[in-house]
C-alpha cells in the first residue's frame, strides 16, 4: 500500500476557524507554544498520522493579516512557504459574505503553483444547508479552488472528508515523525541541538561525543518568556563533574551561550535550567534513543 505524507498549511483570516478545525483534524496535541510572535521560521503546528498518510500542518506567518500590514517580507516568506507545502486549505466562514481580505488572500494564492482546497467552515450555524452552496459560489468564482467541502470544524463535520481531499493530494512518502509526536517536539529537539553543542564546544575534548540532551519540559510563562528545562546525560561521573565544573561555572557557560543562542532564533525571552545526570549505556536502550530523537529522521 502506498504512504503519503507531506506538508499542508491552513491559511485564512482571522477568527475563521482554523485552530478549530486543526484541532478537529489532528486531535487533542496541538498548538501549544500558539502565542509565541511571528518569526521567520515555520512552526509546526500539529501531524495527523494515519494507516496511510502523515500530514504536517504548518504555520504561515503574513498570509493571515491584511494586505495593508503586511511587510513584502513577510508577504516573500509566506508566499515562499505555500510554495515549498503539498496542500494549502483556505479556511473560510460561513456565517460570513466573502471578505475582502480573502479577495486579498486569493489574489496572492494565485502566485501559488500549490493546489488550494477550499474549506467552508462554520455550516452548523447556517440557518439554511442551502445557503452553504451560495457562498461556494461566491469563492468559485474567485478562483477555481481544486476542491471545496462543506465543514464544520466544531462539530467535527466532514472534517474526515477534508483529510481525505488532502490526504490524496500528499505524495508518496516516508512517515517523518513517530506516531505520538507532540507539537512542540521539533523545537525541543532544535533546543537540544544547540545546547549539545555548546557542551561540546566548551569542553573540547574532555567530554566525548556521547553527550545527549533531552528536553524534559517546556512552558510558555508570559507572551515573550519560554521556561525550558533539560537534562544532559553523560556516561560517567567524571564527565558530569567536567560538565558541571567548578562551583557550576562550566554548566553556567553552556546555558548562556546557549541561551543567547536560542533567544535569537526564537525571537522570545529564554528561561533555560540545565541539569546534568548520568546514564550509563544509553546506547542501547530504545525508550531513550527516542526520547532523543534518533528515531525521527526516518
Ligand atoms: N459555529 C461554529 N463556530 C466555530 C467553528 N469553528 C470555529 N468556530 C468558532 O469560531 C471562533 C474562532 O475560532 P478559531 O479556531 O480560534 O479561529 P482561528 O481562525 O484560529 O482564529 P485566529 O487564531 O484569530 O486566526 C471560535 O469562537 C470558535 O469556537 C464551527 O465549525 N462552527
Amino acid at each position: 500500500m502506498t504512504y503519503r505524507s507531506g506538508f499542508v498549511a491552513l491559511v485564512g483570516r482571522p477568527n475563521v476557524g482554523k485552530s478549530t478545525l486543526l484541532n478537529a483534524l489532528v486531535g487533542q496535541k496541538v498548538a501549544i507554544m500558539s502565542n509565541r510572535p511571528q518569526t521567520t521560521r515555520n512552526r509546526i503546528r500539529g501531524v495527523r498520522t494515519s494507516e496511510t498518510s502523515q500530514m504536517v500542518f504548518i504555520d504561515t506567518p503574513g498570509i493571515h493579516k491584511p494586505k495593508h500590514r503586511l511587510g513584502e517580507y513577510m508577504v516573500e516568506i509566506a508566499l515562499r512557504t505555500l510554495n515549498e507545502v503539498d496542500v494549502v486549505v483556505l479556511v473560510v466562514d460561513a456565517t460570513s459574505a466573502v471578505h475582502p481580505t480573502e479577495v486579498e488572500i486569493v489574489k496572492e494564492l494565485e502566485r501559488v503553483r500549490t493546489p488550494v482546497i477550499l474549506a467552508l467552515n462554520k455550516v452548523d450555524a447556517l440557518p439554511d444547508r442551502a445557503v452553504a452552496l451560495q457562498r461556494i459560489e461566491a469563492y468559485q468564482a474567485l478562483r477555481d479552488f481544486d476542491e471545496f467541502v462543506p465543514v464544520s470544524a466544531l462539530k467535527g463535520e466532514q472534517v474526515e472528508r477534508l483529510a481525505e481531499l488532502i490526504e490524496a493530494r500528499l505524495p508518496e512518502g516516508p512517515k517523518y515523525y513517530p506516531d505520538d509526536m507532540i507539537t512542540d517536539q521539533p523545537e525541543s529537539h532544535i533546543i537540544s541541538e544547540i545546547v549539545r553543542e555548546k557542551v561540546l564546544l566548551l569542553t573540547r575534548d574532555e567530554v566525548p561525543h556521547s553527550v545527549m540532551v533531552a528536553v524534559e519540559h517546556m512552558e510558555r510563562r508570559s507572551s515573550d518568556t519560554l521556561y525550558v528545562s533539560a537534562v544532559i546525560y553523560t556516561e560517567r561521573e567524571s564527565q558530569k563533574a567536567i560538565l558541571i565544573g567548578k562551583q557550576g561555572q562550566m554548566l553556567k557557560r553552556v546555558g548562556e551561550m546557549a541561551r543567547h543562542e536560542l533567544e535569537a532564533l526564537f525571537g522570545n525571552r529564554i528561561y533555560l535550567e540545565l541539569w546534568v545526570k548520568v546514564k550509563r549505556d544509553w546506547r542501547n536502550k530504545p525508550a531513550l534513543l527516542h526520547q532523543f530523537g534518533f528515531d525521527r529522521d526516518r
